[in-house]
């Protein structure tokens, strides 16, 4: 079936693929923290309990900070864990020593023991390859966070750098967007 948005999202992918290796990191360690220091002051992670965030990959904002501030301020940290192809859990951590590499090579949280009850998050912070200033964001295209999103309808913070946000991005049905979009 011809689907004229997934077409158009992967040309994007392409684009934002080339603009993300000429950002030198330099500017995205500085970046990433005028991020880090924006999500601090944000109202919502003042008074979140529970934070589900994510372990950065290369290309995308550094969160150690955040994640490290997190657990500092007593707060349930949540990391993804991808299930399959399509489905991911927002699992606990207490300490970023457990984290092992799951899909992607990204740091993920051991699967918690059986029976132990799942924290909701009260604000998630959520990755992307671009975003717009509107709420719709690109991911990597597998859906993961709109699948999540859809049954965990809480406060959602996009973390994108400034270089990678653009307006033209195409959504489609099952997209969720955004409530804010933080960058540097
Ligand atoms: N830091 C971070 N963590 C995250 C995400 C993210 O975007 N950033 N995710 C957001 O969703 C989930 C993992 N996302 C994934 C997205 C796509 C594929 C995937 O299909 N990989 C292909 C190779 C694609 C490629 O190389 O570009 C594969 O494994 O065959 C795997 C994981 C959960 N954790
Ligand atoms: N809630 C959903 N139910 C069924 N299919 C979905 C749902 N959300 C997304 N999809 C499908 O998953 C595919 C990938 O979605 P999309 O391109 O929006 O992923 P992404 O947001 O870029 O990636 P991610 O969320 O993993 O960062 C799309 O073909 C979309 O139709």
């Amino acid at each position: 079936m011809y689907n004229g948005a997934r077409t158009e999202k992967q040309r994007i992918r392409q684009e934002i693929r080339m603009i993300s290796k000429g950002l030198s990191p330099e500017y995205r360690q500085e970046a990433s923290r005028e991020i880090t220091l924006k999500v601090l002051n944000l109202p919502s992670w003042k008074k979140a309990k529970t934070v589900m965030a994510f372990r950065s990959m290369p290309e995308e904002p550094d969160t150690q900070a955040l994640l490290e501030t997190a657990l500092r301020e007593g707060k349930t940290l949540l990391l993804p864990r991808c299930l399959d192809g399509q489905r991911m859990a927002a699992l606990p951590v207490k300490d970023l020593a457990e984290l092992r590499p799951g899909r992607m090579g990204i740091q993920e949280p051991p699967v918690p023991e059986e029976g132990t009850e799942l924290p909701e998050p009260d604000l998630v912070l959520v990755p992307c390859m671009a975003a717009a200033p509107n709420g719709i964001r690109l991911g990597h295209g597998a859906g993961y966070y709109d699948r999540f999103l859809e049954k965990h309808p809480v406060q959602t913070v996009c973390l994108c750098f400034r270089a990678l946000l653009r307006s033209d991005l195409p959504a489609e049905e099952t997209d969720i967007p955004v409530d804010f979009v933080i960058s540097d």
